[in-house]
C-alpha cells in the first residue's frame, strides 16, 4: 500500500483523518509539488486540502494530546507518526507552504543545535605529532642518528638530525592541513539538502543547518537530512538498512497516520528517518528530529556510550591484540598501501644494515675495538638513504595540493596513489565528457512534419528563437488547433519534472531547474506557450501519479486526471525509442519508419526522445501505481520524437589526447543511443584514426549485445568497446570485471543511484560533485568539484608525478 500518493479505489485501514477523500481536489497537491523554486510547495495545497474537506470531522477525530503553545520537539519526535501531517506542522508552529523565517531558524537552533552527529574527538595537535614520529622510517633514522653521534661522527649524525626534524615538521604542517581539509571536506560532502524557508522561497543548505520544523524536500538519491515526517509523497521508498537491517526498500505513503506509538521503525510509512536513502519517489516532509534526537543519532549514542572492545574475548587476547595493533601502527605498517610499503623498505633497510655491521664485526672476528665499531656503525648508517625521506614528505605534501586545486576531492587517502597507476578511463558522457546543457533542436511529428528550432540564444530563454514546422514559423495561438501539436507539447511539457524561470526584476537571464533533458523540452514547450504551468491552469488537469525517470527502463511516465464532468484520464511517457517502440500501438511498418528517423537524426549527435499518451479508463486506475502493469500495458499513441543537442565540453577533446598520449585508454560508458554516442565520441577523439583499434569490429557496442556475451568472449575481445552505449549500471560492472581479469587499473566514474557498486568495484571511483546523487558520492573514492573530464586527467597527471618523485626517490 502506499504506492502511490492517491488511489481512489484503496482502502485504507488507518485510522486517517479526512484524506482518505483522495479524489481530484487531494491529487491537486501533487502538480504543485514541483521540485524547485519558487514554486507553492506541494504541502501548501495538501494543507487546504484538508482543511477544506470535512474539517469537522477532522477536528472530531484529534488525536487527545494537549496543544501547548510552546510545542515540545522531543515530544513530537516520539509521536509523529501518529499524528495526521498537518497536526504536525501546526505542533511545530510552522507552514508548510512558507516554511519557517530565519528569524525562527535562528531561536529553534539555539535550543536544539546543530543537525549534525557528535563525533568522537577531532584529532589533537599532539596526536598528529605522535603519528610523524612513530613510523619505521623515522624510528630507523633515529637510531642511526644515536649510533652516529655515539661513535662521534657528528657530519653524519647532524645530517640525520636535521633529516629527521625536517620529516617531522613538513609531515606534521601537511599531515595537520590535511586534517583541517578533512574537516572542512566533511562540512562541504554533509549532505546538502532542499528546504522551504523566508516566506516560500526554495533554498538549497546544508542539511547541518536544519532546525525542527523545517520543510524539506525529498527526492530520488537524496540521502534523508534529519528525522522527517512526510506531508506528500509521490511513489516514495527508502533504504532502511542503517536502521533496521532490512535491505528492501521501504515504501513510504505520507498521508497515512498510524495507531501505536510503539510501532517499529521499519512501520512507520510516513516517516522519513535521517542518513537512509530515497531509492524512488519523491515527498515533502517536516522536520521532527535533528543531531543526536534522531533515530541514528541515538544508535551513534549508544555505540559512544559502549566500550571499544566490547566482545566475549578474554582480557588476554583483547590485551595481546591492542599490543599487536600498537606495534604495528608504531611501526607504520597500518595505513595507505604505499605507507605499508614503505615502512616495509624501511625496515629491510634497518635488518641490511645490522647484517652489514655484523658482517663488518665478523671480519673482525668480533674482537671489536673502537676502530671496527666506528667502522661497522658508519657502513650500517650509510645504507639509509636519508635524503629519502625529505623527498617523500615533500612530494606527497606537494601532490596532495595540487589535486585539491585541480578540482579533485579525494575522499580515501589511497586513491592519491592509486590513480597514478590507471591504464583505462570509463567515464559518463551527459555532463562529463559533454557540457549537459541539452537544447532541443528538431522533432518529428506523427504525420511527418518537421519541427525545427532556430535562432535561438541562450539554453533557457524561451522568449528568444523561433519555432518552425516545414519551415513555416508557428504561432502560439495555432498550437492548440491541431491535434498532434496539442498532444506533442502536453507530453514534453506534462511530463516533465524541471522549471524553467524567468529572469528576476529587469535582468534578463532566464535560469532553470531539473534534468538538462526535461529542462530543453520544457523550454521547447514555452516558446509557443505550452509550458506546463500554462497547460494545466487551461485544461484544468491534475497529476494523479508518476513514475520518475529511470535510467535502467530509460522512461518516465506520468498520469493526469481532468475534473471535468466526464472525468478523463490520460498517461504522458516519454524516454529511448528502443525503450519506447515496444508500447507504441502501431504497425511494423511504421515501427521501422520511426526507427529509421531516430537514425537519421543520432547520426548528427542529436539525443532521440520518443514520445507517447494514452487515454485511460476508470478501471486502468487501478494499475497506474504499479509501473510493471504499465508497461504491460502499452497501447502508447504515437506522439512524435524530440532530438536534443548537447554539446562537448571544450577542454574534452584535449583531456582525451592526453590521456592516449600517456597511454591510458579512454572509454565512453553511455545511457545513450549508439549513434548519438558514436557520433559525439568521433567529435572528441574517443575513436579516430590516431586510436588503436578504432575501427574494430567490436569498438562501439551497446550494452545488450555486450552483456549477451560471456566472460570467455569478453577476454578474447580486441579491442574492449570504446564506446558502450545504452548502458546500464550492470553493465558498467561486467565491464570492470572484464578490464580487471586483462589487469588493467582503472578508474569509473558515475552519477546514479544505481552506480555505487561500479564506484566502489573501481580502482578509483569518481563521483560528479555538482549532478551527482549523495549514494554516488558516498561510494567514490573521488569526488569532481566541477563534473568535468579533464578534471579527472589533471588527477592522473598530478597521481603519476607523485608516483615518479617517489620512484626517483627510491632510486
Ligand atoms: N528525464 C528523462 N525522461 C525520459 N527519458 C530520458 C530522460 N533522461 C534520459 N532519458 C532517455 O534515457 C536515455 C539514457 O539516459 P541516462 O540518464 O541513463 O544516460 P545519461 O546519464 O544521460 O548519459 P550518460 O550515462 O552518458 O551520463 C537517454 O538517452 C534518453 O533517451
Ligand atoms: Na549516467
Amino acid at each position: 500500500m502506499g504506492d502511490t500518493y492517491i488511489n481512489p479505489h484503496e482502502t485504507r485501514n488507518q485510522a486517517d483523518s479526512g484524506n482518505t477523500s483522495a479524489d481530484g481536489s487531494a491529487i491537486a497537491t501533487l502538480d504543485g509539488s514541483v521540485d524547485e523554486p519558487p514554486i507553492r510547495s506541494a504541502g501548501s495545497s495538501h494543507y487546504l486540502t484538508e482543511k477544506s474537506r470535512g474539517e469537522t470531522r477532522y477536528i472530531e477525530k484529534l488525536p487527545i494530546t494537549e496543544i501547548t503553545n510552546d510545542p515540545d520537539q522531543d515530544d513530537i519526535a516520539i509521536c509523529a507518526h501518529t499524528l495526521t501531517g498537518i497536526e504536525v506542522i501546526r505542533r511545530l508552529q510552522t507552514n508548510a507552504d512558507k516554511g519557517l523565517s530565519e528569524h525562527d531558524c535562528v531561536l529553534r537552533r539555539e535550543k536544539h543545535g546543530h543537525n549534525k552527529l557528535e563525533s568522537s574527538g577531532s584529532v589533537t595537535w599532539y596526536k598528529i605529532l605522535l603519528r610523524q614520529v612513530s613510523n619505521s622510517l623515522t624510528l630507523v633514522l633515529a637510531i642511526a642518528m644515536a649510533l652516529s653521534y655515539g661513535t662521534g661522527d657528528f657530519i653524519e649524525g647532524g645530517v640525520i638530525t636535521a633529516v629527521i626534524v625536517l620529516n617531522i615538521v613538513v609531515g606534521f604542517f601537511q599531515d595537520y592541513r590535511a586534517e583541517q581539509t578533512i574537516q572542512s571536506l566533511r562540512a562541504m560532502a554533509a549532505p546538502a539538502c532542499r528546504v522551504v524557508r523566508e516566506n516560500g522561497t526554495m533554498l538549497s543548505i546544508k542539511a547541518e543547518d536544519l532546525v525542527p520544523g523545517d520543510i524539506v524536500q525529498l527526492a530520488t538519491g537524496d540521502i534523508v537530512p534529519a528525522d522527517l515526517r512526510l506531508f506528500s509523497s509521490i511513489n516514495l521508498a527508502t533504504d532502511e538498512a542503517l536502521l533496521t537491517g532490512e535491505s528492501k526498500p521501504c515504501t513510504k505513503d505520507a498521508l497515512s497516520t498510524l495507531n501505536h506509538i510503539e510501532c517499529a521503525l521499519g512501520d512507520r510509512i510516513n516517516m522519513a528517518y535521517s542518513s537512509t536513502t530515497v531509492t524512488r519517489g519523491r515527498a515533502q516532509g517536516i522536520v521532527t528530529a535533528t543531531g543526536m534526537n534522531t533515530e541514528i543519532g541515538k544508535i551513534a549514542q549508544l555505540l559512544r556510550d559502549k566500550k571499544v572492545y566490547e566482545d566475549s574475548s578474554t582480557f588476554v587476547s583483547r590485551a595481546v591484540r591492542r599490543v599487536l595493533h600498537g606495534i604495528k601502527s608504531a611501526l607504520g605498517l597500518i595505513g595507505t598501501p604505499l605507507q605499508v610499503k614503505l615502512s616495509y623498505f624501511a625496515l629491510l633497510l634497518f635488518a641490511l644494515a645490522i647484517l652489514l655491521a655484523v658482517i663488518v664485526f665478523s671480519t673482525s672476528l668480533w674482537d671489536i675495538d673502537g676502530e671496527t665499531l666506528i667502522y661497522g656503525i658508519c657502513v650500517a648508517v650509510a645504507v639509509i638513504p636519508e635524503s629519502l625521506i625529505a623527498v617523500l614528505t615533500i612530494t606527497m605534501a606537494i601532490g596532495s595540493k595540487a589535486m585539491a586545486a585541480g578540482n579533485v576531492i579525494v575522499r580515501k587517502q589511497a586513491a592519491l596513489e592509486a590513480v597514478g597507476g590507471v591504464t583505462n578511463v570509463c567515464s559518463d558522457k551527459t555532463g562529463t565528457l559533454t557540457q549537459g546543457k541539452m537544447l532541443a533542436r528538431k522533432a518529428v511529428l506523427p504525420s511527418g512534419k518537421l519541427l525545427t528550432v532556430v535562432n535561438e540564444l541562450s539554453p533557457f530563454d524561451p522568449t528568444r528563437g523561433d519555432v518552425l514546422v516545414d519551415d513555416v514559423r508557428l504561432e502560439s495561438a495555432s498550437v492548440n488547433e491541431v491535434d498532434e501539436l496539442r498532444h506533442f507539447f502536453s507530453t514534453i511539457a506534462l511530463c516533465n519534472m524541471s522549471n524553467v524561470l524567468p529572469p528576476p526584476g529587469d535582468q534578463d537571464l532566464w535560469s532553470a531547474t531539473g534534468e538538462p533533458t526535461e529542462i530543453a523540452l520544457h523550454v521547447l514547450a514555452r516558446r509557443v506557450d505550452q509550458g506546463k504551468d500554462e497547460i494545466l491552469s487551461r485544461s484544468g488537469m491534475s497529476l494523479l501519479t508518476e513514475h520518475s525517470f529511470d535510467s535502467s527502463i530509460k522512461r518516465m511516465s506520468v498520469v493526469y486526471s481532468r475534473v471535468d464532468p466526464d472525468r478523463t484520464i490520460f498517461s504522458f511517457t516519454k524516454g529511448a525509442t528502443e525503450a519506447l517502440l515496444p508500447l507504441l500501438d502501431m504497425a511494423d511498418g511504421q515501427r521501422r519508419e520511426i526507427l529509421h528517423q531516430v537514425d537519421t537524426m543520432a547520426s548528427e549527435g542529436l539525443r532521440v526522445l520518443c514520445l507517447g499518451y494514452r487515454q485511460l479508463d476508470e478501471a486502468d486506475l487501478e494499475s497506474i501505481t504499479d509501473r510493471a502493469v504499465i508497461e504491460a500495458e502499452g497501447c502508447l499513441t504515437f506522439a512524435g520524437l524530440v532530438g536534443l543537442y548537447d554539446p562537448p565540453r571544450l577542454e574534452s577533446a584535449g583531456a582525451i589526447k592526453q590521456c592516449q598520449a600517456a597511454g591510458v585508454v579512454v572509454h565512453m560508458l553511455t545511457g545513450d543511443h549508439l549513434k548519438t554516442a558514436t557520433t559525439i565520441a568521433k567529435e572528441i577523439g574517443i575513436l579516430g584514426p590516431d586510436v588503436y583499434g578504432s575501427n574494430a569490429q567490436t569498438a562501439v557496442m551497446t550494452a545488450m549485445d555486450f552483456d549477451k556475451l560471456t566472460d570467455d568472449a569478453l577476454d578474447v575481445m580486441d579491442p574492449l568497446p570504446f564506446v558502450l552505449a545504452r548502458c546500464s549500471p550492470t553493465t558498467k560492472l561486467r565491464m570492470l570485471e572484464a578490464l580487471h581479469r586483462r589487469g588493467r587499473y582503472c578508474v569509473m566514474t558515475g552519477d546514479g543511484v544505481n552506480d555505487s557498486p561500479a564506484l566502489k568495484g573501481a580502482d578509483v571511483g569518481v563521483a560528479m560533485g555538482l549532478n551527482g546523487s549523495d549514494v554516488s558520492k558516498e561510494a567514490a573514492d573521488m569526488v569532481l568539484t566541477d563534473d568535468n573530464f579533464a578534471s579527472i586527467v589533471s588527477a592522473i597527471r598530478e597521481g603519476r608525478r607523485l608516483f615518479d618523485n617517489i620512484q626517483k626517490g627510491l632510486g
